[in-house]
Protein backbone atom coordinates (compact mmCIF):
# COMPACT_ATOMS: atom_id res chain seq x y z
CA UNK A 1 0.00 0.00 0.00
CA UNK A 2 0.85 3.71 -1.24
CA UNK A 3 1.49 5.59 2.08
CA UNK A 4 -1.07 9.08 1.53
CA UNK A 5 2.04 11.39 1.28
CA UNK A 6 2.82 9.89 -2.55
CA UNK A 7 -0.20 12.06 -3.68
CA UNK A 8 1.34 14.97 -2.38
CA UNK A 9 4.25 15.57 -3.28
CA UNK A 10 6.29 14.16 -6.71
CA UNK A 11 6.98 10.70 -6.43
CA UNK A 12 9.39 8.12 -7.50
CA UNK A 13 7.99 4.99 -7.53
CA UNK A 14 10.50 2.24 -6.91
CA UNK A 15 9.93 -1.34 -7.98
CA UNK A 16 11.46 -3.88 -5.29
CA UNK A 17 12.94 -7.00 -6.93
CA UNK A 18 14.49 -8.06 -3.76
CA UNK A 19 17.73 -6.52 -3.79
CA UNK A 20 19.92 -6.10 -0.51
CA UNK A 21 19.98 -2.49 -1.79
CA UNK A 22 16.32 -1.27 -2.73
CA UNK A 23 15.85 0.54 0.35
CA UNK A 24 19.05 2.10 -0.24
CA UNK A 25 17.79 3.77 -3.29
CA UNK A 26 15.24 5.38 -1.70
CA UNK A 27 17.72 6.71 0.95
CA UNK A 28 19.65 8.43 -2.08
CA UNK A 29 16.75 9.86 -3.04
CA UNK A 30 15.28 11.37 -0.26
CA UNK A 31 19.00 13.02 0.24
CA UNK A 32 18.45 15.39 -2.60
CA UNK A 33 15.00 16.07 -1.19
CA UNK A 34 12.53 13.94 -3.36
CA UNK A 35 10.14 11.29 -2.21
CA UNK A 36 10.21 8.14 -3.35
CA UNK A 37 8.00 5.12 -2.50
CA UNK A 38 9.39 1.62 -2.31
CA UNK A 39 6.44 -1.19 -3.21
CA UNK A 40 6.43 -4.80 -4.32
CA UNK A 41 7.18 -5.24 -7.65
CA UNK A 42 4.51 -7.42 -8.06
CA UNK A 43 2.50 -3.99 -7.73
CA UNK A 44 -0.37 -3.66 -10.38
CA UNK A 45 0.11 0.22 -11.98
CA UNK A 46 -3.60 -0.06 -12.21
CA UNK A 47 -4.06 -0.25 -8.02
CA UNK A 48 -1.45 2.70 -7.45
CA UNK A 49 -3.45 5.61 -5.68
CA UNK A 50 -0.71 7.94 -7.34
CA UNK A 51 0.50 8.78 -10.66
CA UNK A 52 4.51 8.73 -10.35
CA UNK A 53 6.72 11.65 -12.05
CA UNK A 54 9.52 8.06 -12.61
CA UNK A 55 9.31 4.50 -12.10
CA UNK A 56 12.80 2.44 -10.99
CA UNK A 57 13.13 -1.24 -11.30
CA UNK A 58 15.42 -2.62 -8.48
CA UNK A 59 18.08 -5.30 -8.47
CA UNK A 60 16.95 -8.88 -7.46
CA UNK A 61 18.61 -12.41 -6.68
CA UNK A 62 16.56 -14.13 -10.27
CA UNK A 63 17.07 -14.33 -13.15
CA UNK A 64 14.60 -12.49 -15.81
CA UNK A 65 14.62 -15.75 -18.03
CA UNK A 66 13.82 -18.61 -15.13
CA UNK A 67 10.16 -19.64 -15.30
CA UNK A 68 8.79 -18.29 -12.21
CA UNK A 69 10.82 -15.04 -12.17
CA UNK A 70 9.11 -11.80 -11.23
CA UNK A 71 8.27 -9.18 -13.92
CA UNK A 72 6.80 -5.61 -14.51
CA UNK A 73 3.29 -4.97 -14.71
CA UNK A 74 3.42 -3.72 -18.56
CA UNK A 75 1.30 -0.86 -17.95
CA UNK A 76 4.26 0.79 -16.40
CA UNK A 77 5.38 1.30 -20.41
CA UNK A 78 1.70 2.62 -20.86
CA UNK A 79 2.15 5.72 -18.04
CA UNK A 80 4.78 7.34 -20.48
CA UNK A 81 7.01 8.28 -17.00
CA UNK A 82 10.96 7.65 -17.20
CA UNK A 83 12.00 4.00 -15.89
CA UNK A 84 15.20 3.53 -14.76
CA UNK A 85 16.32 -0.40 -14.34
CA UNK A 86 19.16 -1.27 -12.34
CA UNK A 87 21.04 -4.79 -12.87
CA UNK A 88 18.01 -6.92 -12.82
CA UNK A 89 15.39 -3.93 -13.25
CA UNK A 90 18.31 -3.40 -17.04
CA UNK A 91 17.60 -6.72 -17.55
CA UNK A 92 14.12 -6.78 -17.03
CA UNK A 93 13.95 -4.03 -19.35
CA UNK A 94 15.86 -5.67 -21.88
CA UNK A 95 14.19 -9.15 -21.48
CA UNK A 96 10.68 -7.90 -21.72
CA UNK A 97 11.09 -5.64 -25.13
CA UNK A 98 12.63 -8.09 -27.01
CA UNK A 99 16.51 -8.02 -26.16
CA UNK A 100 18.31 -10.93 -24.53
CA UNK A 101 19.76 -11.52 -21.28
CA UNK A 102 22.06 -14.77 -20.32
CA UNK A 103 24.06 -16.16 -17.98
CA UNK A 104 27.56 -15.17 -18.57
CA UNK A 105 30.76 -16.65 -17.94
CA UNK A 106 32.58 -13.65 -16.72
CA UNK A 107 30.53 -12.49 -13.45
CA UNK A 108 31.24 -8.99 -12.09
CA UNK A 109 31.18 -8.70 -8.51
CA UNK A 110 32.16 -5.70 -6.53
CA UNK A 111 34.77 -3.18 -8.54
CA UNK A 112 34.34 -2.30 -11.82
CA UNK A 113 35.29 0.53 -13.72
CA UNK A 114 32.66 1.43 -16.69
CA UNK A 115 33.00 4.13 -19.67
CA UNK A 116 30.53 6.45 -20.57
CA UNK A 117 29.54 6.75 -24.25
CA UNK A 118 27.73 9.39 -26.13
CA UNK A 119 26.14 12.24 -24.48
CA UNK A 120 23.37 11.02 -22.49
CA UNK A 121 21.44 12.83 -19.58
CA UNK A 122 21.68 9.85 -17.11
CA UNK A 123 25.89 10.58 -17.08
CA UNK A 124 25.40 14.68 -18.18
CA UNK A 125 27.93 16.15 -15.97
CA UNK A 126 29.81 12.82 -14.37
CA UNK A 127 32.98 11.43 -15.55
CA UNK A 128 33.77 9.77 -18.81
CA UNK A 129 35.25 7.00 -16.50
CA UNK A 130 32.99 5.79 -13.49
CA UNK A 131 34.01 3.11 -10.65
CA UNK A 132 30.66 1.25 -9.54
CA UNK A 133 29.78 -1.58 -7.74
CA UNK A 134 28.66 -4.90 -9.86
CA UNK A 135 27.08 -7.70 -8.31
CA UNK A 136 25.44 -9.95 -11.26
CA UNK A 137 26.11 -13.25 -12.77
CA UNK A 138 23.73 -12.41 -15.88
CA UNK A 139 23.83 -9.90 -18.49
CA UNK A 140 22.46 -8.16 -21.31
CA UNK A 141 23.58 -10.05 -24.75
CA UNK A 142 21.38 -8.01 -27.04
CA UNK A 143 19.54 -4.64 -26.58
CA UNK A 144 16.27 -4.41 -27.32
CA UNK A 145 15.68 -2.15 -30.33
CA UNK A 146 15.89 1.21 -30.46
CA UNK A 147 18.01 1.06 -27.35
CA UNK A 148 21.63 2.48 -27.47
CA UNK A 149 24.56 1.59 -25.36
CA UNK A 150 25.48 4.56 -23.09
CA UNK A 151 28.41 2.89 -20.88
CA UNK A 152 30.25 -0.52 -20.88
CA UNK A 153 33.09 -2.55 -19.03
CA UNK A 154 35.63 -4.95 -20.17
CA UNK A 155 33.31 -7.91 -19.72
CA UNK A 156 29.84 -6.21 -19.89
CA UNK A 157 29.14 -4.23 -23.40
CA UNK A 158 26.24 -3.44 -21.96
CA UNK A 159 26.79 -1.69 -18.94
CA UNK A 160 23.97 1.01 -19.55
CA UNK A 161 21.93 0.99 -22.05
CA UNK A 162 18.98 4.21 -22.86
CA UNK A 163 15.82 4.48 -25.04
CA UNK A 164 16.11 8.35 -24.69
CA UNK A 165 13.14 8.88 -26.67
CA UNK A 166 10.66 7.23 -24.73
CA UNK A 167 12.94 8.19 -21.10
CA UNK A 168 14.05 4.34 -20.39
CA UNK A 169 17.50 3.61 -19.04
CA UNK A 170 19.45 0.52 -17.52
CA UNK A 171 21.85 0.12 -15.93
CA UNK A 172 23.89 -3.13 -15.02
CA UNK A 173 25.89 -0.97 -11.72
CA UNK A 174 24.35 -0.38 -8.78
CA UNK A 175 24.22 3.44 -7.88
CA UNK A 176 22.68 3.28 -4.82
CA UNK A 177 25.55 2.06 -3.21
CA UNK A 178 28.66 4.41 -1.35
CA UNK A 179 31.16 2.32 -3.50
CA UNK A 180 29.91 3.67 -6.83
CA UNK A 181 31.19 6.89 -7.65
CA UNK A 182 29.13 9.50 -8.69
CA UNK A 183 25.93 7.00 -8.16
CA UNK A 184 24.02 10.03 -6.02
CA UNK A 185 25.15 12.45 -9.04
CA UNK A 186 23.41 9.82 -11.48
CA UNK A 187 20.23 8.80 -9.51
CA UNK A 188 19.68 12.97 -8.95
CA UNK A 189 20.02 13.65 -12.88
CA UNK A 190 17.25 10.56 -13.34
CA UNK A 191 15.59 11.65 -10.98
CA UNK A 192 15.96 15.43 -11.07
CA UNK A 193 16.61 15.83 -14.72
CA UNK A 194 14.85 13.42 -16.45
CA UNK A 195 11.83 13.10 -13.99
CA UNK A 196 11.56 16.84 -13.26
CA UNK A 197 10.30 15.63 -9.69
CA UNK A 198 10.12 18.38 -7.34
CA UNK A 199 12.24 18.78 -3.93
CA UNK A 200 9.12 17.52 -1.48
CA UNK A 201 11.92 19.18 1.19
CA UNK A 202 9.60 21.05 3.74
CA UNK A 203 10.77 22.68 7.09
CA UNK A 204 9.81 23.02 10.23
CA UNK A 205 10.60 25.49 13.02
CA UNK A 206 10.07 25.35 16.82
CA UNK A 207 9.88 27.97 19.62
CA UNK A 208 12.59 26.89 22.00
CA UNK A 209 12.77 28.59 25.30
CA UNK A 210 16.22 26.26 26.78
CA UNK A 211 13.25 24.92 29.09
CA UNK A 212 13.60 21.07 29.73
CA UNK A 213 10.68 19.76 27.16
CA UNK A 214 10.99 22.39 23.91
CA UNK A 215 14.93 21.60 24.38
CA UNK A 216 14.18 17.74 24.36
CA UNK A 217 11.83 17.78 21.44
CA UNK A 218 13.88 20.03 19.65
CA UNK A 219 17.16 17.66 20.02
CA UNK A 220 14.26 14.93 18.81
CA UNK A 221 13.48 17.06 15.80
CA UNK A 222 17.28 17.95 14.88
CA UNK A 223 17.93 14.23 15.36
CA UNK A 224 15.22 13.06 12.90
CA UNK A 225 15.59 15.58 9.89
CA UNK A 226 18.47 17.81 10.57
CA UNK A 227 19.21 21.65 9.18
CA UNK A 228 15.98 21.23 7.85
CA UNK A 229 14.63 22.32 11.61
CA UNK A 230 15.12 25.63 12.83
CA UNK A 231 14.87 26.65 16.56
CA UNK A 232 14.11 29.88 17.74
CA UNK A 233 14.77 31.50 21.00
CA UNK A 234 13.19 34.49 21.93
CA UNK A 235 15.05 36.62 24.51
CA UNK A 236 11.64 38.29 25.67
CA UNK A 237 14.00 40.44 28.15
CA UNK A 238 12.65 38.45 31.22
CA UNK A 239 14.53 35.49 31.08
CA UNK A 240 16.70 34.42 33.95
CA UNK A 241 20.37 35.37 34.64
CA UNK A 242 22.35 34.46 31.54
CA UNK A 243 19.84 32.36 30.19
CA UNK A 244 19.74 33.30 26.62
CA UNK A 245 23.45 33.19 26.24
CA UNK A 246 23.80 29.57 27.96
CA UNK A 247 20.73 28.58 26.03
CA UNK A 248 22.20 29.25 22.69
CA UNK A 249 25.69 27.36 23.81
CA UNK A 250 23.77 24.47 24.46
CA UNK A 251 21.27 24.31 21.88
CA UNK A 252 23.59 25.33 19.05
CA UNK A 253 27.15 23.84 20.34
CA UNK A 254 26.52 20.98 22.47
CA UNK A 255 23.36 19.93 20.78
CA UNK A 256 24.19 20.83 17.41
CA UNK A 257 20.52 22.62 16.73
CA UNK A 258 20.07 25.50 14.35
CA UNK A 259 18.93 28.06 16.06
CA UNK A 260 18.27 31.87 15.93
CA UNK A 261 18.54 34.00 18.90
CA UNK A 262 15.89 36.85 18.26
CA UNK A 263 16.89 39.52 20.95
CA UNK A 264 13.54 41.64 21.24
CA UNK A 265 14.16 42.29 24.85
CA UNK A 266 14.07 46.07 24.30
CA UNK A 267 10.37 45.44 22.19
CA UNK A 268 8.85 43.46 25.38
CA UNK A 269 10.00 45.47 28.42
CA UNK A 270 8.76 48.88 26.18
CA UNK A 271 5.36 47.44 25.67
CA UNK A 272 5.10 46.10 29.56
CA UNK A 273 5.72 49.93 30.33
CA UNK A 274 3.48 50.88 33.04
CA UNK A 275 1.58 47.71 33.24
CA UNK A 276 0.41 46.40 36.61
CA UNK A 277 -2.11 43.87 36.14
CA UNK A 278 -1.14 39.92 36.04
CA UNK A 279 -3.35 39.17 32.84
CA UNK A 280 -2.30 42.43 30.84
CA UNK A 281 1.50 41.26 31.32
CA UNK A 282 0.98 37.86 30.29
CA UNK A 283 -1.00 38.92 27.31
CA UNK A 284 0.95 41.67 26.44
CA UNK A 285 3.70 38.86 26.57
CA UNK A 286 1.90 36.34 24.71
CA UNK A 287 1.02 38.16 22.09
CA UNK A 288 4.58 40.26 21.47
CA UNK A 289 5.69 36.33 21.43
CA UNK A 290 4.03 35.66 18.65
CA UNK A 291 4.93 38.61 15.89
CA UNK A 292 8.71 38.30 17.03
CA UNK A 293 7.99 34.38 16.60
CA UNK A 294 6.42 35.08 13.44
CA UNK A 295 8.65 37.57 12.02
CA UNK A 296 11.54 35.67 12.74
CA UNK A 297 10.50 32.36 10.78
CA UNK A 298 9.56 34.38 8.00
CA UNK A 299 13.24 35.89 7.96
CA UNK A 300 14.60 31.78 8.07
CA UNK A 301 11.97 30.57 5.36
CA UNK A 302 13.12 33.46 3.21
CA UNK A 303 17.09 32.42 3.77
CA UNK A 304 16.01 28.74 3.37
CA UNK A 305 13.86 28.92 0.11
CA UNK A 306 16.83 30.17 -1.69
CA UNK A 307 18.68 27.54 -0.54
CA UNK A 308 16.33 24.80 -1.71
CA UNK A 309 15.20 23.86 1.76
CA UNK A 310 11.73 24.64 0.83
CA UNK A 311 8.62 26.23 2.98
CA UNK A 312 7.91 25.91 6.41
CA UNK A 313 4.92 23.67 7.12
CA UNK A 314 5.50 22.17 10.31
CA UNK A 315 5.96 23.76 14.06
CA UNK A 316 6.69 21.47 17.17
CA UNK A 317 5.85 22.06 20.39
CA UNK A 318 6.97 20.22 23.57
CA UNK A 319 3.48 19.46 24.43
CA UNK A 320 3.23 17.12 27.44
CA UNK A 321 0.67 14.56 28.34
CA UNK A 322 -0.25 16.80 31.36
CA UNK A 323 -1.15 19.47 28.73
CA UNK A 324 -3.72 17.67 27.03
CA UNK A 325 -5.23 15.93 29.84
CA UNK A 326 -5.70 19.66 31.27
CA UNK A 327 -7.18 21.07 27.73
CA UNK A 328 -9.44 18.13 27.50
CA UNK A 329 -10.92 18.64 30.57
CA UNK A 330 -12.10 22.33 30.36
CA UNK A 331 -11.57 23.11 26.78
CA UNK A 332 -12.53 20.60 24.84
CA UNK A 333 -10.53 18.34 22.22
CA UNK A 334 -7.48 18.74 21.41
CA UNK A 335 -7.23 21.27 18.73
CA UNK A 336 -7.45 24.11 21.34
CA UNK A 337 -4.71 23.00 23.40
CA UNK A 338 -2.67 25.40 24.98
CA UNK A 339 -4.25 28.41 24.40
CA UNK A 340 -2.94 29.48 27.42
CA UNK A 341 0.60 28.91 26.74
CA UNK A 342 2.77 31.29 24.41
CA UNK A 343 2.61 29.58 21.42
CA UNK A 344 -0.83 28.59 21.18
CA UNK A 345 -2.11 31.62 18.97
CA UNK A 346 0.53 30.77 16.78
CA UNK A 347 -1.24 27.90 15.65
CA UNK A 348 -4.24 29.69 14.16
CA UNK A 349 -2.25 32.06 12.64
CA UNK A 350 0.18 30.56 10.99
CA UNK A 351 -1.55 27.86 9.48
CA UNK A 352 1.07 25.50 10.12
CA UNK A 353 0.99 21.51 11.43
CA UNK A 354 1.76 21.01 14.56
CA UNK A 355 4.03 17.74 15.46
CA UNK A 356 4.24 16.96 19.25
CA UNK A 357 6.75 14.28 19.92
CA UNK A 358 6.29 14.34 23.45
CA UNK A 359 2.72 14.43 23.47
CA UNK A 360 2.30 11.12 25.56
CA UNK A 361 4.71 12.01 28.13
CA UNK A 362 4.48 12.89 31.53
CA UNK A 363 7.26 15.31 32.81
CA UNK A 364 9.26 12.10 34.88
CA UNK A 365 9.57 10.18 31.15
CA UNK A 366 10.73 13.28 29.24
CA UNK A 367 13.48 13.50 31.79
CA UNK A 368 14.13 10.42 31.28
CA UNK A 369 14.45 10.75 27.44
CA UNK A 370 16.37 13.57 27.92
CA UNK A 371 19.36 11.27 29.64
CA UNK A 372 18.97 8.73 26.91
CA UNK A 373 19.57 11.58 24.57
CA UNK A 374 23.04 11.97 27.03
CA UNK A 375 21.46 15.98 27.57
CA UNK A 376 23.29 17.48 30.28
CA UNK A 377 21.73 16.57 33.68
CA UNK A 378 21.87 20.38 34.04
CA UNK A 379 19.00 20.59 31.81
CA UNK A 380 16.97 18.07 32.19
CA UNK A 381 16.55 18.45 36.30
CA UNK A 382 15.78 21.95 35.69
CA UNK A 383 12.93 23.43 37.10
CA UNK A 384 10.26 24.66 35.05
CA UNK A 385 9.67 28.40 33.61
CA UNK A 386 6.90 29.84 32.77
CA UNK A 387 7.10 31.66 29.25
CA UNK A 388 6.12 35.33 30.88
CA UNK A 389 9.44 34.63 32.87
CA UNK A 390 10.54 37.08 35.64
CA UNK A 391 7.43 39.37 34.47
CA UNK A 392 5.09 37.60 36.13
CA UNK A 393 7.96 37.43 39.03
CA UNK A 394 8.03 41.04 39.67
CA UNK A 395 4.99 42.49 40.98
CA UNK A 396 3.29 45.80 39.85
CA UNK A 397 5.36 47.34 37.00
CA UNK A 398 7.76 45.63 35.17
CA UNK A 399 10.61 47.88 34.64
CA UNK A 400 14.61 46.54 33.43
CA UNK A 401 15.63 47.94 36.92
CA UNK A 402 13.13 45.67 38.73
CA UNK A 403 13.88 42.53 36.52
CA UNK A 404 17.53 43.35 37.49
CA UNK A 405 16.79 42.49 40.91
CA UNK A 406 14.61 39.90 40.97
CA UNK A 407 16.81 38.20 38.52
CA UNK A 408 20.28 38.92 40.64
CA UNK A 409 18.06 37.39 43.92
CA UNK A 410 16.87 34.42 42.26
CA UNK A 411 20.59 33.72 40.64
CA UNK A 412 21.81 33.56 43.91
CA UNK A 413 18.90 31.72 45.99
CA UNK A 414 18.98 28.50 43.23
CA UNK A 415 22.84 28.99 43.24
CA UNK A 416 22.62 28.27 47.21
CA UNK A 417 20.00 25.04 46.63
CA UNK A 418 22.11 23.60 44.10
CA UNK A 419 25.04 24.22 46.73
CA UNK A 420 23.04 22.38 49.21
CA UNK A 421 22.17 19.55 47.23
CA UNK A 422 18.47 20.14 47.06
CA UNK A 423 18.03 21.53 43.65
CA UNK A 424 16.17 17.89 42.48
CA UNK A 425 14.48 17.35 45.69
CA UNK A 426 12.24 20.59 44.85
CA UNK A 427 10.17 20.55 42.43
CA UNK A 428 10.35 24.69 41.44
CA UNK A 429 11.50 27.82 43.21
CA UNK A 430 11.96 30.90 42.46
CA UNK A 431 12.65 34.42 44.27
CA UNK A 432 9.90 36.82 43.75
CA UNK A 433 10.40 40.85 43.80
CA UNK A 434 7.20 42.26 45.65
CA UNK A 435 6.20 45.91 44.91
CA UNK A 436 6.32 47.34 48.74
CA UNK A 437 9.11 48.83 50.58
CA UNK A 438 9.98 48.18 54.09
CA UNK A 439 12.39 49.88 56.60
CA UNK A 440 15.29 48.69 57.06
CA UNK A 441 18.76 49.61 58.61
CA UNK A 442 22.11 48.68 56.91
CA UNK A 443 25.37 50.17 58.40
CA UNK A 444 23.54 52.60 60.85
CA UNK A 445 21.37 54.31 57.95
CA UNK A 446 17.93 54.01 57.30
CA UNK A 447 17.04 52.12 54.63
CA UNK A 448 13.75 51.82 53.01
CA UNK A 449 13.72 48.88 50.24
CA UNK A 450 12.11 46.22 48.55
CA UNK A 451 11.38 42.75 49.60
CA UNK A 452 12.33 39.51 48.09
CA UNK A 453 9.75 36.28 48.57
CA UNK A 454 11.05 33.02 48.26
CA UNK A 455 8.93 29.98 46.67
CA UNK A 456 9.77 26.58 47.18
CA UNK A 457 7.28 24.08 45.96
CA UNK A 458 7.36 20.21 46.06
CA UNK A 459 4.64 18.82 43.63
CA UNK A 460 5.00 16.08 40.99
CA UNK A 461 1.85 17.63 38.57
CA UNK A 462 2.24 21.29 39.65
CA UNK A 463 -1.57 21.40 39.86
CA UNK A 464 -1.27 20.92 43.53
CA UNK A 465 1.61 21.64 45.31
CA UNK A 466 3.48 21.83 49.11
CA UNK A 467 5.87 24.45 50.09
CA UNK A 468 9.32 23.02 50.94
CA UNK A 469 10.57 22.60 53.90
CA UNK A 470 13.80 24.62 53.45
CA UNK A 471 16.71 24.41 56.29
CA UNK A 472 16.77 27.41 58.48
CA UNK A 473 20.74 27.11 58.00
CA UNK A 474 20.14 27.88 54.15
CA UNK A 475 17.47 30.27 54.70
CA UNK A 476 19.78 32.15 56.60
CA UNK A 477 22.61 32.33 54.38
CA UNK A 478 20.19 32.89 51.14
CA UNK A 479 18.73 35.98 53.37
CA UNK A 480 21.92 37.09 54.35
CA UNK A 481 23.28 37.07 50.42
CA UNK A 482 20.76 38.22 49.13
CA UNK A 483 20.46 41.36 51.22
CA UNK A 484 23.90 42.02 51.05
CA UNK A 485 24.69 41.42 47.08
CA UNK A 486 21.62 43.33 45.70
CA UNK A 487 20.97 46.54 45.66
CA UNK A 488 17.14 48.23 45.93
CA UNK A 489 16.67 44.58 48.39
CA UNK A 490 16.28 44.68 52.28
CA UNK A 491 14.20 42.56 53.55
CA UNK A 492 14.07 38.49 52.68
CA UNK A 493 10.27 36.57 53.45
CA UNK A 494 9.70 32.88 52.71
CA UNK A 495 6.73 32.17 51.19
CA UNK A 496 4.44 29.14 52.87
CA UNK A 497 1.65 28.83 51.00
CA UNK A 498 0.13 25.34 49.55
CA UNK A 499 -1.10 25.31 46.21
CA UNK A 500 -4.15 25.40 46.37
CA UNK A 501 -5.21 28.01 47.72
CA UNK A 502 -1.82 29.67 46.19
CA UNK A 503 -0.49 29.08 42.80
CA UNK A 504 2.95 28.58 42.37
CA UNK A 505 3.59 31.77 40.81
CA UNK A 506 2.66 34.98 42.73
CA UNK A 507 0.81 36.10 39.81
N1 LIG B 1 11.62 32.74 25.36
C1 LIG B 1 11.11 31.81 24.59
N2 LIG B 1 11.56 31.63 23.32
C2 LIG B 1 11.03 30.70 22.54
N3 LIG B 1 10.05 29.89 22.91
C3 LIG B 1 9.56 29.99 24.14
C4 LIG B 1 10.05 30.95 25.05
N4 LIG B 1 9.36 30.84 26.19
C5 LIG B 1 8.49 29.84 26.01
N5 LIG B 1 8.59 29.32 24.78
C6 LIG B 1 7.77 28.28 24.19
O1 LIG B 1 6.64 28.08 25.03
C7 LIG B 1 6.53 26.70 25.38
C8 LIG B 1 5.90 26.55 26.74
O2 LIG B 1 6.80 26.86 27.75
P1 LIG B 1 7.00 25.90 28.97
O3 LIG B 1 7.71 26.70 30.01
O4 LIG B 1 5.73 25.23 29.31
O5 LIG B 1 7.93 24.71 28.41
P2 LIG B 1 9.51 24.61 28.34
O6 LIG B 1 10.10 25.96 28.57
O7 LIG B 1 9.91 23.93 27.09
O8 LIG B 1 9.87 23.63 29.49
P3 LIG B 1 9.90 23.92 31.06
O9 LIG B 1 8.61 23.33 31.55
O10 LIG B 1 11.08 23.15 31.50
O11 LIG B 1 10.02 25.38 31.29
C9 LIG B 1 7.95 26.19 25.28
O12 LIG B 1 7.97 24.79 25.07
C10 LIG B 1 8.48 26.94 24.09
O13 LIG B 1 8.05 26.33 22.90
O1 LIG C 1 4.68 28.23 30.20
C1 LIG C 1 4.04 28.75 31.10
N1 LIG C 1 3.31 29.84 30.80
C2 LIG C 1 2.58 30.50 31.72
O2 LIG C 1 1.94 31.49 31.41
C3 LIG C 1 2.62 29.95 33.05
N2 LIG C 1 2.05 30.33 34.21
C4 LIG C 1 2.47 29.45 35.15
N3 LIG C 1 3.26 28.55 34.64
C5 LIG C 1 3.88 27.40 35.31
O3 LIG C 1 2.86 26.44 35.50
C6 LIG C 1 3.00 25.79 36.78
C7 LIG C 1 1.77 26.05 37.62
O4 LIG C 1 1.77 27.41 37.95
P1 LIG C 1 0.66 28.15 38.81
O5 LIG C 1 0.46 27.29 40.01
O6 LIG C 1 1.23 29.49 39.12
O7 LIG C 1 -0.54 28.20 37.95
C8 LIG C 1 4.28 26.37 37.36
O8 LIG C 1 5.34 25.50 37.03
C9 LIG C 1 4.42 27.70 36.69
O9 LIG C 1 5.77 28.16 36.63
C10 LIG C 1 3.37 28.83 33.33
N4 LIG C 1 4.06 28.23 32.34
N1 LIG D 1 21.97 -7.70 -8.42
C1 LIG D 1 21.07 -8.13 -9.32
O1 LIG D 1 20.04 -7.49 -9.58
C2 LIG D 1 21.34 -9.43 -9.95
C3 LIG D 1 20.46 -9.73 -11.10
C4 LIG D 1 20.61 -11.15 -11.60
N2 LIG D 1 20.15 -12.09 -10.63
C5 LIG D 1 22.11 -11.40 -11.92
O2 LIG D 1 22.78 -12.13 -11.23
O3 LIG D 1 22.60 -10.86 -12.88
MG1 LIG E 1 9.71 27.15 30.21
Amino acid sequence: MATQIAGQYDTILILDFGSQYTHLIARRIREFGVYSELLACTTKIADLSFKPKGVILSGGPYSVYEAGSPHVDPAVWDLKVPVLGICYGLQEICHTRGGKVENCEKKEFGKAIITVQGESQLFQGLAKEISVWMSHGDQVTKVPEGFTTIASTHTAPFAAVEKAQDRIYGIQFHPEVTHSDLGKELLENFVVKICHAKSSWTMVVGAVSGGVDSTIAAKLMSMAIGDRFHAILVDNGVMRMNECAQSKVLLQEHLGINLTLADASELFLGRLKGVTNPEQKRKIIGNTFIEVFEAEAAKIEKEQEESGKGKIEFLLQGTLYPDVIESISFKGPSATIKTHHNVGGLLEDMKLKVIEPLRELFKDEVRELGSILKIDDELVWRHPFPGPGIAIRVLGEVTPSQVEIARKADYIYIEEIKKAGLYRKISQAYAALLPVKSVGVMGDNRTYEQVIALRAVETTDFMTADWFEMPYALLKKISSRIINEVDGVNRVVYDISSKPPATIEWE
